[in-house]
């Protein structure tokens, strides 16, 4: 049967059976999900009365050609290593690990396997999936994958070498802009009479509306601060005190990320 299995129900398994079935990309007897807890099986087919649930990884490696282990990356082998012997070969792993690489699971299931780089921002059909396919991944396979990632949001074919900054914009980028926000929220309110709320709708309209002009105008970010920045005014103080101080900060962040991403799926 050509159905998609999806191992794991954890943020990112139940964000992509959101989302492929809310699209209409996938029919609800085009997918099979197994999750380690009873509790995230049970809870996925109470949300999706019909679906298919696998009570075992290998139960669901037997029912699908396309496998998508939305596992974590310290998890990934374990599961490979459990339903590789129940599989003919013939199958299309789609790995979401971050950190680890085609090599490392060809080495473990020599037939076609896609690094996918989901982003939790798809839960609203936005933000762009990073693809890598390996080297056996045929045209068919390749265009499914990317035809029901396209269904959620964007999608950009990326190199293996090109994936770690890459998911470091596009898929921890959520996390990152999220965090910003927050301190600049929190920031108004320590220094004024707004409130929390307050503070944090504000910001994170502007932090929307912002990504919005940028987008729509084409201009540069650079360009932007030109025409907020008022000549003596107010912003130029803020984004001189930024300019000076978050390029160490990104760069550490980014540095320690790097690091980290090589390190994470060990
Ligand atoms: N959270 C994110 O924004 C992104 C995550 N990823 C990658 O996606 C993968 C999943 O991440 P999350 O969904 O955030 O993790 P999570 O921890 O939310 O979900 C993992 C799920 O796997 C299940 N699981 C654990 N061991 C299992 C096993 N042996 N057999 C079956 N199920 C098992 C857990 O019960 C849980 O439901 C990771 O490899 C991560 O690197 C990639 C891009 C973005
Ligand atoms: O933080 C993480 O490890 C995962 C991979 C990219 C986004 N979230």
């Amino acid at each position: 049967m050509d159905c998609i299995g999806i191992i794991g129900y954890g943020h990112m398994g139940s964000m992509l059976v959101n989302g492929f079935l809310s699209s209409g990309v996938l029919g609800i007897d085009e997918v099979v999900v197994t999750s380690r807890s009873r509790e995230s099986r049970d809870a996925c087919a109470a949300a999706w009365p019909g679906i298919g649930i696998a009570a075992t990884n290998r139960e669901l490696a037997r029912q699908c050609r396309t496998i998508v282990l939305a596992v974590r990356p310290q998890e990934t082998k374990e599961v490979l290593s459990e339903i590789v012997p129940v599989m003919d070969g013939d199958e299309h792993i789609v790995s979401l690990a971050a950190g680890i690489g085609l090599a490392e699971i060809e080495g473990m299931f020599p037939g076609s396997v896609t690094r996918v780089v989901p982003t939790i921002t798809s839960t609203v059909g936005q933000g762009t999936t990073l693809i890598c396919h390996g080297r056996q991944v045929g045209m068919h396979d390749a265009l499914r994958v990317e035809g029901l990632f396209s269904a959620i949001g964007n999608v950009m074919l990326v190199g293996e070498e090109e994936l770690p900054a890459a998911t470091i914009l596009s898929s921890c980028g959520p996390g990152l802009f999220a965090a910003i926000i927050e301190e600049l929220a929190g920031a108004t309110v320590r220094a004024s009479g707004l409130t929390p709320e307050q503070a944090l709708a504000l910001a994170t309209e502007t932090a929307a509306a912002t990504a919005a002009y940028l987008r729509e105008t084409g201009e540069t970010p650079g360009d932007l601060v030109g025409r907020v920045a008022t000549g003596g005014g107010v912003t130029e103080v803020g984004v001189r005190g930024f300019r000076e101080r978050l390029p160490e900060v990104f760069d550490e962040a980014v540095a320690a990320m790097l690091e980290r991403y090589g390190a994470v799926g060990k």
